[in-house]
Formats: C-alpha cells, sequence, structure tokens
C-alpha cells in the first residue's frame, strides 16, 4: 500500500518496534464499534444497532475473530442483495459510466442488507487499516473534497465525452487549469471512483463523474460544500477561540471565512448574492431528492408517519413554518381531503413559489401560502397544528426558544406542535449509517450557523424554556435508511402560562 511506502520516507522503522505494534493490536478489541440494528423499544419498530458487545474480548479470544466475522456478514448481506437484484432482473451495482447511478427502490430487508455491507465493510476497512493509520489518514479528507471542488468548480466533468474519452491535454484546451493541476486533482478523484484512465494520458466518466456532468442539483451540492461550507469550517477554531458558546447566528466560522463578523446572519449573505443563494437552493434540493429524505415518510402512515385522520375528519388547521415552496402542504392536501393547509415562509421565498401550488386544484385551494418571519409574534391563530420540518437545527438555543415563544400567544389548549427534524441519540445507540449523517450535519450546522442537532433531552429543554404550557407526547422515528431525514416529536399546548 502506498501510505506505508510514503511513511517510509519519513521514518525508518525497526523489526522491534514492528513487533511492539503486532502485540498492541493483538491486545486490541473493537468491541465499541459493533453497533448493528438494536431494537428501539420507544419507537415504531424502526431496525436499530445490535446489542453492544459487553465484555471487551482480546482480538485473539474471538471466535470467529472480529475480521472474519465481518468479512462472513459483508458476504451474507451481498449474496442477499444479488441474489434479489438478479431474481428482479435489475443491474448489478456498478461504476461503469453507463451503469444507473441509484439503486432502485428496495423492499426494506434488501435496504437494510445494503446498510449492513455498507457499515460492515467501513469497520472492516478501519480493522486493516489499524488505528493509527485511520487517524492519520482521517484527517486527510479534506484532500478529496479540495479535489472534488475543483473539478466541480471548472465543469471538467461536463468537459469529458459522456459516450468516449479524452486525453489530459485535450481537456486542458477546454479549461483555464494547467495540465499538471488538471492532472493531479483528477488523478486523486480517480481513487474514488470519479472519472478514470483507461490508458495513460487519457480520461473516461465513470457513473459517478457522470453524475457531476449531468445532475445540476449534485454540481451545486459539490459547490455549496467545497465552496461555502468547507471554507467555513476552516474557520471553526477561529470562532470556538472567540466565542466558546457558539450560539451567535453572526459569528460562526462562516462568518469568520467570510468576513462578516457581527455584520449578517448566512441567509442574509445568501439573499444578496443570487448566484450562491440559487445554489444553495439547488443543494438543498439535491439533499432531499436522495434516498430516504421523501415527504411521504412524514404523510404515509405505513411508513411509520404522523397520521392526521382525526384532523381531517374535523377539518382542522396545519401550519408548516418555514415550509419553503409548501411541497410537504401538497403531499398533506393529497391525502387528507378536508385539512386546510397555511405555508409560511419569508417574501422572498413567497414571492418565488410556483402558482398554483399543485396542478389539482383541490388541493391547491385549500393551501395558502403566507409571508411571516418567525422571529415574530404568530399570526395564523388557534391552528389544530404548527409544523417545523428541518428548522430547528438551523438555530442554536437562544433563537430556537424565541421561534417557539413568539408561537405562545395563537396556541389554542390542544393544539400541536410538532417537529420533524434530526433526533440525535446517545453515542452508539444509532446505526452507524446514520449516526455519522447525523453527527456530520451537527457539526456542519456548526460551521455554518453556530446551530446544532439535539437529543430529545435537548428538545425538551428548548420547549420548558419557551413556555410551561407545553405538553411533550411522543417521539417517533421513521423505518431503516430513512431514519436521518427525522424523528417526529409531538408536543401540545396545555396553556398553563407563559415562562418570560
Ligand atoms: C432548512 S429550510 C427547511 C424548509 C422546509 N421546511 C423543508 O422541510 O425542506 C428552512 C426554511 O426556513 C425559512 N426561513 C429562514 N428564516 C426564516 C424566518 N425568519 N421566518 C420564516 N422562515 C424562515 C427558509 O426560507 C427555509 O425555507
Amino acid at each position: 500500500m502506498s501510505r506505508f511506502r510514503f511513511s517510509s520516507l519519513f521514518q525508518s522503522s525497526s523489526a522491534s518496534t514492528a513487533d511492539a505494534e503486532t502485540k498492541k493490536q493483538n491486545r486490541r478489541s473493537f468491541s465499541a464499534l459493533t453497533t448493528l440494528r438494536q431494537k428501539d423499544a420507544e419507537t415504531n419498530g424502526a431496525p436499530a444497532p445490535a446489542p453492544q458487545v459487553a465484555k471487551a474480548e482480546t482480538a485473539s479470544e474471538q471466535s470467529p475473530s472480529r475480521m472474519v466475522a465481518l468479512a462472513q456478514q459483508i458476504t451474507k448481506a451481498t449474496e442477499k442483495l444479488e441474489t434479489y437484484m438478479k431474481a428482479n432482473n435489475l443491474p448489478m451495482p456498478s461504476f461503469d459510466a453507463d451503469a444507473p447511478a441509484d439503486f432502485p427502490g428496495l423492499p426494506a430487508d434488501v435496504q437494510q442488507n445494503r446498510q449492513d455491507i455498507i457499515v460492515a465493510a467501513k469497520e472492516l476497512s478501519m480493522l486493516a487499516h489499524g488505528p493509527r493509520e485511520t487517524v492519520r489518514w482521517g484527517i486527510w479528507e479534506f484532500t478529496d473534497v479540495l479535489a472534488l471542488t475543483v473539478i466541480n468548480h471548472y465543469g471538467l466533468a461536463k468537459l469529458v465525452p459522456v459516450d468516449s474519452t479524452i486525453t489530459l491535454d485535450e481537456l486542458q484546451g477546454k479549461t483555464t487549469l494547467d495540465r499538471i493541476n488538471l492532472a493531479r486533482v483528477l488523478r486523486l478523484a480517480m481513487t474514488n471512483g470519479i472519472f478514470r484512465e483507461p490508458s495513460p494520458g487519457v480520461i473516461a466518466h465513470t457513473a459517478a463523474s457522470r453524475v457531476l456532468a449531468e445532475d445540476e442539483d449534485m454540481q451545486a451540492w459539490v459547490g455549496f460544500n467545497g465552496e461555502d461550507i468547507f471554507r467555513a469550517s476552516g474557520h471553526v477554531l477561529q470562532s470556538l477561540r472567540a466565542d466558546p458558546e457558539a450560539t451567535s447566528l453572526t459569528r460562526a466560522g462562516f462568518q469568520y471565512a467570510f468576513d462578516t463578523v457581527d455584520k449578517e446572519p448566512m441567509f442574509v449573505t445568501f439573499g444578496k448574492d443570487p448566484v450562491r443563494a440559487r445554489r444553495m437552493g439547488r443543494a438543498m434540493a439535491s439533499l432531499t431528492g436522495g434516498e430516504g429524505y421523501e415527504p411521504s415518510y412524514f404523510v404515509d402512515v405505513e411508513k411509520g408517519g404522523y397520521d392526521f385522520s382525526d384532523l381531517d375528519a374535523a377539518g382542522g388547521t396545519f401550519v408548516d413554518i418555514g415550509g419553503s415552496h409548501g411541497f410537504m402542504c401538497v403531499a398533506l392536501a393529497e391525502k387528507y381531503k378536508n385539512m386546510k393547509f397555511v405555508v409560511q415562509d419569508l417574501q422572498k421565498t413567497v414571492d418565488s413559489a410556483p402558482s398554483p401550488l399543485s396542478d389539482d386544484p383541490q388541493v391547491a385551494e385549500r393551501i395558502s401560502l403566507v409571508p411571516h418571519d418567525f422571529f415574530t409574534e404568530q399570526v395564523t391563530k388557534d391552528a389544530d397544528v404548527y409544523f417545523f420540518r428541518w428548522v430547528m437545527h438551523n438555530y442554536s438555543t437562544p433563537y430556537a426558544v424565541r421561534i417557539l415563544k413568539n408561537l405562545v400567544p395563537a396556541l389554542k389548549p390542544g393544539a400541536r406542535v410538532v417537529i420533524n427534524d434530526y433526533c440525535l441519540r446517545d453515542a452508539g445507540q444509532e446505526n452507524p449509517w446514520d449516526e455519522r449523517v447525523v453527527r456530520r450535519m451537527d457539526v456542519v450546522m456548526l460551521a455554518v450557523l453556530n446551530a446544532q442537532e439535539r437529543t430529545e433531552e435537548e428538545f425538551r429543554a428548548l420547549f420548558a424554556a419557551a413556555g410551561d404550557g407545553f405538553v411533550f407526547k411522543v417521539r417517533f422515528s421513521f423505518f431503516g435508511f430513512c431514519f436521518v431525514c427525522g424523528v417526529v416529536l409531538w408536543v401540545t399546548w396545555e396553556g398553563k402560562g407563559f415562562a418570560d
């Protein structure tokens, strides 16, 4: 492996050090990593991590060894996935340029096989690398971001023909990048399956680089992450040193990166720059167009969604606060034929919404889209449900409490506040796939907004700080891969008073 060659340039390694290292490795256990699919008794039975190994065994005591057990798990899950794909005449997973970029919709058990492969393969890879090398090369993940950012910024994927090849020299003639820089970013990306070099100096697409060429939302996602979030992340230390509590919307890494400290929140900066704002919008569309983020997970009761039948029978009102262009209300209105809906968002967002919101007049006529700033008092009084989807995680506690306090004057007894957001569990309780996604999102929130993902306790604390009439009713999560799109927290208002 190149890493061994590389490290040998810097240090000599004696046999005795190697022996000592081998002995140390043999004493190590990775039991803390064994978190697959434990039943979550509080939820609707969604697959969750298996119990962690309680007793730390040495590697030599394990039978079979952890590595072999993981390899067997991978084989078993892969065989099941392959059997399903073959039985249903589906193409086998491939990075060939003409291969599909996505898996088709899979039944829950096969989807679980996929997840098991990903999680077990990661752990096996870590064991094979060893702890020290895992840390050493883990910190270099930013180089992948850097290469992808350059490739995306210069639109290189669009310059490579989809059905044939191009030489580096020809490609260089189509961009302002110099040949060395062009080659180095492409060749690094190739190590992640993005582009390939079928013969020296000849570049061709893989299915992954083709996505970058053809999917404008993905280009926006890479651009937003590489040019905005990545840069903000590089300034988080500065932000934390200045404000260890990290709650201000105008003193996050983002502001230090773009010279807007104490001037404006990120959303305001983007509001002044239509190109960046559009990029962020499309990036969000790319994220929410991904697996597991569909509105159906909230709408379909059989997928674990929220059942509004009682409200529908009573012709109740549902308010989607920060609801963007109202796609959640459209999905709900298609299912529930009597409920009324109010979508609230900032004036600019309201102005840019399509009209009508739905081609179905029976749906469109029951949805009103109104400008409302959630940092001011709620204007739609006495509704039955006030819904926040992916809003709370954009704000640190002082701001989130303010948003909830602004609801209080509008709440009638029994009104429901429904939060559809991430909900962090204790470390190691989530399946490793979802855990990694939410922990990453949590840190992205820190970098750009000084905001955060929350545990159930932290959500409860927000409501407790906003008023003592809130009663926490239930928390439930969706199934399988879609956990990342949210947990629903349902809180009612019993109006016992208002804590200032
Ligand atoms: C992360 S997006 C979530 C959008 C939508 N709820 C969803 O599930 O995709 C946050 C939304 O809050 C809106 N927003 C930001 N600040 C706001 C404010 N002060 N008042 C109302 N809406 C706001 C944004 O325009 C955006 O549509």
